[in-house]
């Protein structure tokens, strides 16, 4: 992370501490509700420049037997650490995402992530996160990503055709 950060400053727009944040796209594989195979995860804000969201480790999600896929997990901390920017501004997509993977993740558990801005560059964010199964201090898995805020009915448009999303939806993006 660079050692020169612009300011942090929580968004007028933004949803309030302990309040859910809005989905990003309703056909979202990681946090849509209309996603028909997705993670539905629900996001929530916390005080300053974190979000927290639960995961509910279903049997879908197996990877080698009886625990999460990796892929699954770090889909998760993408979404979840996605969403933190925009407590500070406009939309963001992922440009770089690390994960740690410390401990097997039973099917069955319940994970529990936060995710924090650590710091902003121009359009850069810069996050990180935690997955934990009840306590926060022994994480089973760590996460780092930096994200640029777009603007998002420009950065979408060439693709909005292939969404999921209704038609009467996909209108509304189209619109100027
Ligand atoms: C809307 C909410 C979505 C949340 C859902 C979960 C997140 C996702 O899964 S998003 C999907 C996956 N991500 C993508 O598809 C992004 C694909 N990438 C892109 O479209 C382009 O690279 C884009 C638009 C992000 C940036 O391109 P562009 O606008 O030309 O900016 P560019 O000048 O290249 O980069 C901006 C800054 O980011 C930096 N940067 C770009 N890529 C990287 C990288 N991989 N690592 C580090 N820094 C990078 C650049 O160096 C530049 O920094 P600086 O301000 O210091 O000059």
């Amino acid at each position: 992370m660079p050692t020169e950060l612009d300011p942090l400053e929580r968004h007028p727009k933004a949803v309030g501490p302990g309040e859910q944040m809005r989905m990003h796209n309703s056909t979202c594989f990681g946090c849509g509700e209309q996603s028909p195979a997705g993670l539905r995860l629900k996001m929530f804000a916390g005080d300053d420049f974190f979000v927290t969201a639960t995961m509910e480790v279903e049997s879908r999600f197996e990877g080698g037997p009886g625990v999460i896929h990796g892929g699954i997990l770090s889909t998760a901390f993408d979404d979840v650490m996605g969403m933190a920017p925009l407590l500070i501004g406009p939309s963001a997509v992922t440009v770089h995402l690390e994960v740690d993977y410390r401990r097997p993740i039973p099917i069955g558990s319940t994970l529990q992530f936060r995710a924090d801005i650590m710091g902003r560059q121009r359009r850069k964010v810069y996050t990180e996160a935690i997955a934990h199964i009840g306590d926060p201090d022994d994480p089973v898995a760590t996460a780092h990503a930096i994200f640029v805020t777009i603007r998002a009915r420009e950065h979408f448009a060439a693709h909005v055709e292939n969404s999921q999303l209704s038609d009467d939806d996909k209108r509304r993006l189209r619109a100027p």
